[in-house]
């Protein structure tokens, strides 16, 4: 995105990383929804990036019933054009009430201040923040810089590299 900060760093992040990653984010939700004992009503991913967190959170809390938003972003020239794709269900939902919104990571914030607009009373949870947009964030996991980019595991594949001293 035009309005992205070049991006210095990286963070690699492996499957298994993600999947603790994730579990940590799961515990750190359980007991803390507004049902008896504190259980949440469903898991929403925002897809693509949130649904193998939201897949590992729902396991780890027992949560059944998992839906998804789409949404895609737009660079426009003076304002922010995130749209909404596909929808929940919209009678599950309701104002988000009880419902746990879960994506891969916060970067600049608009994704997650379209679902909130949508859902106020939903609880937001990411695996990564980045500083931008953390305030739109009720709970994640690890921080990273703004100048960080994410690199995830579905988006890697393994590299033969050449030794440090080279070929023999
Ligand atoms: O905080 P923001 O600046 O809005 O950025 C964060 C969003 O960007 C990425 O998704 P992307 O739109 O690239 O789609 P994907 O999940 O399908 O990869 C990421 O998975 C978040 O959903
Ligand atoms: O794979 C990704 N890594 C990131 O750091 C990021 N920020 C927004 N969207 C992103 N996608
Ligand atoms: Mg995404």
């Amino acid at each position: 995105m035009t309005d992205r900060l070049p991006h210095e760093k990286g963070f690699h992040v492996s499957w298994d990383q993600l999947h603790r990653d994730s579990r940590a984010l799961a515990w750190r939700l359980d007991g803390r929804g507004p049902g008896e004992d504190g259980a949440w009503k469903a898991v929403v991913a925002i897809t693509r990036g949130g649904m193998a967190p939201a897949m590992i959170a729902a396991r780890e809390l027992g949560i059944r019933t998992v839906d998804t938003i789409s949404v895609k972003s737009y660079e426009h020239q003076n304002q922010s054009g995130a749209k909404v794709l596909k929808a929940p269900d919209a009678e599950m939902m309701g104002d988000g009430t009880g419902i746990l919104v879960v994506d891969d990571l916060v970067d600049t914030g608009r994704t997650l201040e379209l679902v909130r607009e949508l859902y106020p009373n939903a609880h937001f949870a990411t695996v990564y923040a980045k500083p931008m947009g953390n305030k739109q964030v009720d709970t994640y996991v690890t921080e990273v810089s703004q100048d960080t980019w994410i690199f995830f595991p579905w988006d890697m594949a393994l590299q033969y590299v050449e030794p440090y001293r080279g070929k023999d």
